[in-house]
């Protein structure tokens, strides 16, 4: 790609990028939040136009209306959240759309075994994909895509949704890609990741390339500051501040897949329904509780349940000493629980509001956002620009619609709001997916500076440095139950890594003696 430059209104998201891919080589892209990463890959996967520049594949000139282009000159994208139909089989996932290629039936699954076989992905073509964890589905979207011929794989940040286990794994796929002489390309947040696995990398700051650098002979610190000028932050949580004032109880929590039976609760029949299962824990004041877990284990139902979106089949809630169970969320936002969303488009935002709308959402009643009965446009909008500022949203101003800012300064601008009304208990589910190294040290100092203050928070995160850094507690949630719990001081992320995956229950030190097969995890833990 030479010379791409792309504009929005108020904003060069591009700005003469160069960028050149080896065949048969991992390539790297990094860069802080809306420096012009993805919008690159949607140009180079026909999502978008370049206002200038060319594209170049193997020695010809090409120029894409649309993903379809793009994939028949061999590139493929696999985006951060899975495009696959959940009550279809992989076979069916995997064909949808290209009945033409292989058809439908034994030459399609001849083909999907060929690849799967090829690369090592491991992927069963008859197995429903509602019935696949995380890593499987992405293994999935990747067979996908090189079943269309793909040459050129883009990874929008793939290893975001995975445990170390399964980064190693995905790598070791992306290693046999390269062998096969295929191309990777993929965005990361994770500078140790990219370090380990990239051949090149490359460096976009505020919409230009600035710069490579070659794995082997850069730090994740050089690589830090090579992005944002800045040094790689540790989200350690220094000292305690855990008191023994209890804000959030929660006891016998029960949530039952299609509702709560007629009978009797509690017989082992009805136990493979329970999605969140006798989940019982006390957050304290100037506490942060992680809970550790695969996708899909009963997080959101917990975080549903919590907010009040969801209501429990049994159990109860108590928040600073009052039973909550039968509130609704509106009401329990108000009394002081703010709430990052796991899914920031559908939970978390107006994508098609301007920036100072999305401020008021969650909080129409309350200050600044209103003034007695009625709404108040001005106070929002001063305060929006207050957390454009703090919390570093890039933006040409608050205005635009969210849809138009970048997906990590989306996620800060959704930390800035919760953070603003002086909660009492936060409930973070991933609070800095997204987020780049810079800002990531941000929002970990408002949450740490927050819970100085007394804030108790049940944080949720797929990133178990995160997890483990900032959590004072940390507990493992499989199948909907709290098996485990985990010393922060002590615990690897590898060690986390396996209790989440089943292995594990009761206290984890107790369970896990330390062996040389962990010494030697933990050794790799630090390399990464
Ligand atoms: N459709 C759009 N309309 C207006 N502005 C846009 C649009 N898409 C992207 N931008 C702007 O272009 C810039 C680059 O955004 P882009 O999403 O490419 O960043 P990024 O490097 O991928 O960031 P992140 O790491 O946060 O995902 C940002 O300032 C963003 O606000």
């Amino acid at each position: 790609m030479t010379g791409i430059t792309k504009r929005f209104p108020g904003v060069v998201a591009n700005h003469d990028i160069h960028l050149t891919v080896r065949r048969g080589t991992v390539h790297a892209l990094v860069g802080e939040n809306g420096a012009g990463k993805s919008t690159l890959m949607k140009i180079l996967y026909g999502m978008q136009k370049p206002d200038e520049g060319t594209i170049v594949v193997d020695g010809e000139q090409v120029t894409f209306n649309s993903p379809a282009d793009a994939i028949v000159r061999g590139i493929g994208m696999v985006h951060q959240h899975f495009m696959l139909a959940d009550n279809l089989t992989v076979l069916e996932n995997v064909v949808l759309g290209s009945e033409k290629l292989y058809g439908i039936g034994g030459g399609a699954r001849k083909k999907i075994k060929e690849i799967s076989d090829r690369y090592g992905l491991g992927v069963r073509p008859d197995v429903l994909v509602e019935d696949l964890g995380v890593a499987h589905r992405q293994r999935v979207e990747i067979l996908k895509v090189l079943y269309r011929g793909a040459r050129t794989l883009i990874l929008d940040e793939p290893t975001a949704v995975l445990v170390p286990q399964e980064v190693d794994a995905l790598f070791d796929n992306l290693r046999e890609l390269k062998s096969e002489g295929l191309s990777v390309i993929f965005i990361s947040h994770k500078l140790g990741e990219v370090l380990s696995v990239a051949d090149d990398i490359t460096v976009i700051r505020r919409g230009t390339t600035v710069g490579t650098a070659i794995p082997s002979e850069t730090t994740p610190r050089q690589l830090a500051e090579l992005m944002v000028g800045s040094e790689l932050p540790t989200p350690e949580t220094a000292e305690s501040t855990v008191t023994d004032k209890p804000v959030l109880e929660v006891e016998g929590l029960t949530v039952y897949a299609g509702g709560a039976p007629a009978g009797p609760v509690g017989n082992a029949a009805d136990a493979v329904r329970r999605i969140l299962d006798d989940v019982t824990f006390t957050i304290h004041a100037g506490e942060v509780l992680g809970i550790a877990g695969v996708e899909g284990n009963g997080q959101t139902e917990l975080i549903e349940t919590l907010i009040g979106l969801k209501k429990a089949d049994s159990g109860a809630i108590a928040f600073l000493g009052e039973d909550i169970t039968p509130w609704p969320t509106r009401r329990r936002r108000e009394s002081g629980i703010a709430y990052i969303p796991e899914d920031r488009h559908r939970h978390g935002l107006l994508l098609e509001a301007p920036l100072w709308e999305n401020r008021i959402l969650g909080h129409v009643t309350e200050s600044p956002n209103a003034k007695g009965f009625w709404l108040d446009p001005k106070g929002a909008q001063e305060d929006t620009r207050r957390i454009v500022e703090e919390y570093d949203v890039r933006t040409p101003g608050i205005d635009v619609t969210a849809a138009s800012l970048s997906g990590g300064n989306q996620q800060k601008l959704i930390v800035g709001r919760e953070m603003s009304h002086a909660p009492k208990f936060l409930i973070a589910a991933h609070p800095t997916r997204g987020v780049d190294v810079g800002a990531q040290a941000a929002i970990w100092d408002h949450i740490r500076d927050a819970r100085r203050e007394g804030l108790a928070v049940l944080l949720i995160s797929a990133d178990l440095d995160e997890l483990i850094g900032l959590s004072d507690t940390l507990r493992v949630i499989y199948n909907g139950r709290l098996v485990a719990d985990a010393d922060p001081a002590t615990i690897t992320p590898e060690q986390l890594g396996s209790a989440m995956t089943g292995a594990a229950s009761g206290h984890l030190e107790d369970v896990e003696e330390s062996t040389e097969d962990e010494a030697d995890a933990a050794a790799k833990g630090e390399n990464r």
